[in-house]
């Protein structure tokens, strides 16, 4: 039997004046999902994630998380209630260190507010929780490295380490290898992979290789409206994702 649905969109529409950047979208996450979301540019993958995230409110349709409507929930308390994004662009706290901020975001998480600097080293959970977050994002060696002077590529993973400190049912994870070196690029594909099973995945990606070597299900994103939803295979194999990829000189080259 198919696991639970823990995030739906159910007729979603997003219209920006004459433009339909959503075209009635009905989509399901299902537990333990590994799901990627693939299109071509402009196609409206990032308004989908907004419309998820509360950034953006839909102009119809619905999106329940698990099993509760959220569409009029504000988008912290989205976060709340365990629905959890990255963002492409990096919006770390640049003076700080991967311990402190992660301190910072699992005292929050925790209730104990902003009190992280006293909290941190004192909480024996909030330190266990910290350790076991740098290990997991091998980020234990920068750990007392001030943000602005890591590398890219672990800066990337101290993106993904801040989503998971916030305790995420569904984690929303945005293009989490673009703009990355090639030299990084290994570490961040297992520690994708290595993510808890437990948490519930949706890939935003243009790199075709992460795509099919993380997902389990993938949904095709053409202008705005779901063109199929399956199998890495049967994704793999279809002469419209084909025809729509070629048609934008990208490759869908596995199968
Ligand atoms: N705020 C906005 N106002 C007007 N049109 C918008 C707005 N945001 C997105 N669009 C339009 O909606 C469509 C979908 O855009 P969106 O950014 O969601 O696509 P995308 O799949 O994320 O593209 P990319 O892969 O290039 O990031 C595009 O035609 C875009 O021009």
């Amino acid at each position: 039997m198919n696991a639970p649905a823990v995030l739906k969109a159910q007729g979603l529409v997003k219209q920006f004046g004459g433009i339909t950047a959503t075209d009635n979208v009905n989509l399901e996450l299902r537990l333990g999902a590994r799901h990627a979301l693939i299109g071509p540019n402009g196609a409206g993958k990032t308004t989908l994630i907004n419309l998820f995230t509360g950034v953006l409110p839909p102009t119809s349709g619905h999106i329940e998380l698990l099993g509760e409507d959220i569409s009029q929930l504000a988008p912290y308390l989205r976060v709340r209630r365990g629905m959890v994004r990255t963002f492409q662009i990096n919006q770390l706290f640049a003076s700080m260190t991967p311990l402190q901020t992660l301190a910072m975001v699992v005292s929050q998480q925790r209730g104990l507010g902003g009190r992280w600097w006293s909290v941190l080293g004192q909480d024996q959970a909030v330190v266990e929780r910290c350790e076991a977050l740098l290990e997991l994002f091998r980020l234990t060696e920068v750990m007392h490295q001030r943000t602005e002077y890591l590398a890219y590529g672990k800066r990337r993973l101290l993106e993904m380490a801040i989503a998971l400190a916030c305790e995420p049912k569904v984690l929303l994870l945005d293009e989490p290898v673009a703009g990355v070196p090639a030299g990084e690029r290994e570490e961040l594909l297992q520690t994708v992979a290595a993510l808890p099973a437990d948490v519930s995945v949706l890939l935003i990606e243009h790199d075709m290789d992460l795509v099919f070597e993380f997902a389990d299900r993938i949904t095709v994103l053409v202008n705005g409206a779901v063109l199929t939803e399956g199998t890495p295979q049967a994704i793999a194999a279809d002469p419209q994702v084909k025809a729509v990829y070629l048609g934008h000189g990208e490759e869908v080259a596995h199968g």
